[in-house]
């Protein structure tokens, strides 16, 4: 929505009126005069969100009206500078009218439906998820259905009433309109805009539905990728579990159950952080081959690649939250009782064994890297992590974005790699670290890394690197695609989604 007056003259007389929080200001600097007569508003209902809705209205500049059944009983409850009445009485001059009830109690306006004739109704409901899937149409399409002569727009319903009343200081200041009646949709938005939230066109009313649908999603993207993590986290405690703790009990009657808070989590975080990144990674490598073998890149990709494709961001900060809770951990480890015990333990094994002076250069060095990737490692993914918040992104042009994306992405898989290899060293090749015949866990993780740093590697070639970025600029293996085409866009309208 722009911020400049509005020039239409057709505009309606509601919004030529200038608004508290709005005052026009004269060439000279000075507030212009303003007008005795506040643009006046009907509220029907006096429920919570009415409540709030009329205290955000008066406070915005506007003249409120409230439309009750029983208006004595609820007058107390709203700000006093609004008029709280019967709602015949509420309906009278007011252009605009909120209709703040639920959908069962709609057609209770019916017997009004002569005074609402050509005023615009905002719809604010939010339905229930059983209202959601029971109802075909939306709360503001069956609204508009009661009540042809109005205008309806839908409004407000992802706005709580406590942000309403605390105003738009903090959470989402977002608030989707759609509407049939443009006249109708401006005139709201311009007062949406009013008090203080951003009004987002989303066309006509039949998109109501999916409006209506907004608050009713918990997350939305992080479902399947949570899940996975889940997983993961699942597998990779149960198999450090089964080799770290079960296999000392039931093989050395030794209790190591003391393992299972720090060292087991930190064995399975840093596994899970790394799965999940090689995920992140791993799809553009596929759709990349696959671009490679069609010779085109006008056939879609199939829906699991698409799906994966679209959820990587998810993946990667998910990614990014077990590696730093792994680094955490690790540098918790000396800090444990059980640490001193065993250094100590281990002094005083090698003073009655009359050693001293143990010192291996190669264990030593060993631990000096793999520290030093770690570390270099989850700098580079917190620069992924920081560029991937909105404020952020927005300052960045699209090359900058996907240099830090896709390039210092793979190069923290990179180092992830390096460091998980030199933490392994030639742990893999010892038969005694075979628990049960488990090999020790960080082999696990290894594979698809490394598959995708080959793939890479190899799409680097001058004959394949040639043919993909033709592929890319439009190119095609003649015939590629030709008769695909019609069936392609049924697929794209079926899969576009998120
Ligand atoms: C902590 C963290 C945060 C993240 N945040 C976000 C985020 O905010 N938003 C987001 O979208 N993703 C995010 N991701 C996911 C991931 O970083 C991006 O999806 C990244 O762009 C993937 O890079 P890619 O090279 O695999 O894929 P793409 O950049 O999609 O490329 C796919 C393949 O095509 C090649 N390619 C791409 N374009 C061209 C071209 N024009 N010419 C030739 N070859 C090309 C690439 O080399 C690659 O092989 C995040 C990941 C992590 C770990
Ligand atoms: N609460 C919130 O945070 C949000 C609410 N909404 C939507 O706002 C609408 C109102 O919600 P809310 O204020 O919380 O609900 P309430 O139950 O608190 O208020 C509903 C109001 O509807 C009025 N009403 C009119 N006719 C009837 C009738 N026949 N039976 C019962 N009540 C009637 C009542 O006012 P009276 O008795 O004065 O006539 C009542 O106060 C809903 O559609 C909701 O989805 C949307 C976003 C957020
Ligand atoms: C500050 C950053 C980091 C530090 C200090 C660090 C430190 C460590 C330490 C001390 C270990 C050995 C754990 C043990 O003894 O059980 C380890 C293992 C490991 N780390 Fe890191 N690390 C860091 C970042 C990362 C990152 C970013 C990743 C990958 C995303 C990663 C992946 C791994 C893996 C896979 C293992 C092997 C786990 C196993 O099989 O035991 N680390 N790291
Ligand atoms: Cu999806
Ligand atoms: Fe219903």
């Amino acid at each position: 929505m722009s911020h400049q007056p509005v020039v239409d003259t057709k505009m309606s007389e509601e919004m030529d009126k200038p608004l508290i929080s709005h005052r026009p200001v004269d060439s000279d600097g000075s507030l212009a005069e303003v007008p005795s007569e506040a643009p006046k508003v009907g509220i029907m209902g006096s429920g919570d969100f009415a409540r709030s809705l009329a205290t955000r209205l008066v406070g915005s500049g506007f003249s409120v009206v409230v439309g009750s059944r029983n208006p004595k009983r609820t007058a107390g409850l709203f700000p006093s500078a609004a008029q709280v009445t019967f709602q015949e009485e509420a309906l009278g001059s007011p252009e605009v009218i909120f209709v703040a009830m639920f959908r069962e109690h709609y057609s209770s306006l019916c017997s009004l439906s002569d005074q609402l004739a050509g005023k615009i109704l905002v719809d604010v409901s939010n339905p229930t998820e059983q209202e959601h899937l029971q109802h075909r149409e939306s709360n503001a399409e069956y609204l508009a259905s009661l009540f042809p002569t109005c205008s309806v727009v839908k409004a407000f319903n992802v706005i709580s009433a406590w942000t309403l009343q605390a105003g738009p200081r903090d959470g989402n200041r977002q608030v989707p309109i759609c509407s049939d009646q443009p006249e109708a949709k401006r005139t709201v938005s311009e007062m949406v805009h009013a008090m203080g939230f951003t009004p987002v066109d989303m066309g006509s009313l039949v998109s109501a539905r999916e409006v209506e649908a907004m608050p009713l999603r918990l997350l939305p993207g992080w479902k399947v990728p949570a899940l996975l993590a889940l997983g993961l986290l699942v597998f990779f405690y149960a198999y450090n579990f089964i080799r770290d703790v079960l296999h000392p009990y039931l093989q050395e009657g030794k209790n190591k159950f003391y393992k299972l808070p720090v060292s087991v989590v930190n064995t399975t975080l840093p596994c899970v952080a790394y799965v999940l990144l090689s995920l992140v990674y791993l799809p553009g490598v596929l759709a990349a081959a696959l671009q490679l073998r069609r010779g085109t890149k006008y056939r879609r990709f199939p829906d699991w690649l698409d799906h994966w494709l679209q959820h990587r961001k998810q993946i990667g900060l998910l990614s990014f939250f077990c590696a730093a809770l792994h680094a955490v951990y690790s540098f918790c480890l000396p800090l444990r009782r059980s640490h001193r015990y065993d250094l100590v333990n281990l002094a005083v094994k090698q003073v009655l064994a009359n050693k001293s002076h143990l010192w291996v250069e190669e264990e030593v060095w060993r631990m000096e890297i793999y520290v030093s990737l770690g570390v270099l490692a989850l700098g580079t993914l917190s620069l992924l992590a920081v560029t991937s918040l909105p404020s952020i992104a927005n300052s960045l042009n699209w090359r900058e974005f996907s240099f830090v994306q896709s390039t210092l992405g793979f190069v923290a898989l990179v180092l992830s790699t390096l460091h998980t290899l030199t933490y392994g060293w030639t742990r893999a090749f010892e038969e005694s670290r075979y628990k049960f015949y488990l090999p020790p866990t960080f082999t696990l993780t290894l594979l698809v890394p490394c598959v995708i740093i080959l793939a890479k590697g190899l799409f680097l070639l001058p004959c394949l690197s040639h043919r993909l970025s033709k592929i890319r600029r439009g190119w095609e293996k003649d015939g590629a695609v030709k008769f695909t085409l019609p069936m392609d866009h049924a697929l794209a309208q079926k899969t576009s989604h998120v």
